[in-house]
């Protein structure tokens, strides 16, 4: 029986520092990596990627737009590439920020499923189908003991347009981080975590009682630091800190992905 992902989660931020490096394949990276922007290029790239991190950092977060941009081929190597992750020792958020009604919702839970052709540890949701059509991906999640990220505060700076609306007196970003907090309390499991950039310039939700962890991208190319995350967030609050760009800049070398890596996880530990 796979332990629950809080659980996991926990383990691995323990034995190698919270750092989440995105795989984020955009065209612009193949090109600078001196790859052709095709599935071959997506290969390379993901394998170098994989090679170099997935020993070492807690989490891998591949974004599931870059793979979705070659079609059935591009998903192949994804599914590949997902594997070779979790086999080296890595948790893997897909970020797919899926969300639908609630009986569509239960196809994307698949992706939970430990027999899916690419099975993750934990995924990325939208919630702005109201959180209730997310309870088949909270289902899916007990069931085989994956996670969720829910999208509260995102990175974006436009984001707060839609997410500070207020309804009944709660921000829509405030209904979410709730929500999850229900979710969390419900079976103690740790299990399902919020999305907030750090990026904000303030933290404009209430995380007291969470019970799970916070995703916080926008680190590095999106202007987010290290000094960011630490103005945002108590020292109580499990943060898993995502940056991808940044790291990936640095590759196609192994060593430099390392480095770069390492930079970022030593600045975390600092
Ligand atoms: O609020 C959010 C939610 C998700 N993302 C995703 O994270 C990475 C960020 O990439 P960088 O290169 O480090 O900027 C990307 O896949 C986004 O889709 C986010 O940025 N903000």
């Amino acid at each position: 029986m796979t332990a629950p992902f809080g659980q996991r989660l926990a383990d691995a931020v323990t034995a190698r520092g919270p750092l989440c490096v995105g795989i984020d394949p955009h065209g612009a990276l193949l090109e600078r990596w001196g790859l052709p922007d095709d599935p071959e290029g997506l290969a390379r790239f993901t394998g170098a990627v994989v090679d170099a991190l997935a020993g070492t950092v807690a989490v891998l977060k591949p974004q599931l737009a870059f793979y979705e941009r070659h079609g059935s081929r591009g998903l192949a190597v994804l599914e590949d590439g997902v594997a070779r992750a979790r086999a080296a020792g890595a948790l893997v958020l897909l970020d797919a920020k899926r969300g639908d009604i609630g009986s569509t919702m239960d196809g994307y839970a698949g992706y939970l499923r430990p027999d899916h052709p690419m099975a993750a540890d934990a995924l990325t949701v939208s919630p702005y189908l109201g959180p209730g059509s997310l309870q088949p991906a909270v289902d899916a999640a007990r069931r085989h003991g994956g996670g969720l990220f829910v999208l509260a505060r995102t990175s974006n700076p436009d984001a707060g347009s839609l997410q500070h609306a207020v309804v009944d007196g709660r921000s829509v970003a405030q209904v979410v981080v709730d929500t999850v907090r229900a979710w969390n309390a419900a079976d103690a499991s740790g299990s399902f975590g919020v999305v907030i950039g750090a990026t904000l310039p303030e933290l404009d939700v209430d995380l007291t009682g969470l019970g799970g962890p916070v995703l916080a991208p926008g680190l590095g190319a999106q202007g987010g630091s290290v000094a960011d995350l630490r103005r945002l967030f108590d020292r109580g609050t499990t943060v898993v800190p995502a940056v991808s760009r940044d790291v990936l800049a640095a590759g196609p070398d192994r060593a430099g992905l390392r480095a770069a890596a390492e930079r970022w996880a030593a600045a975390l530990a600092g």
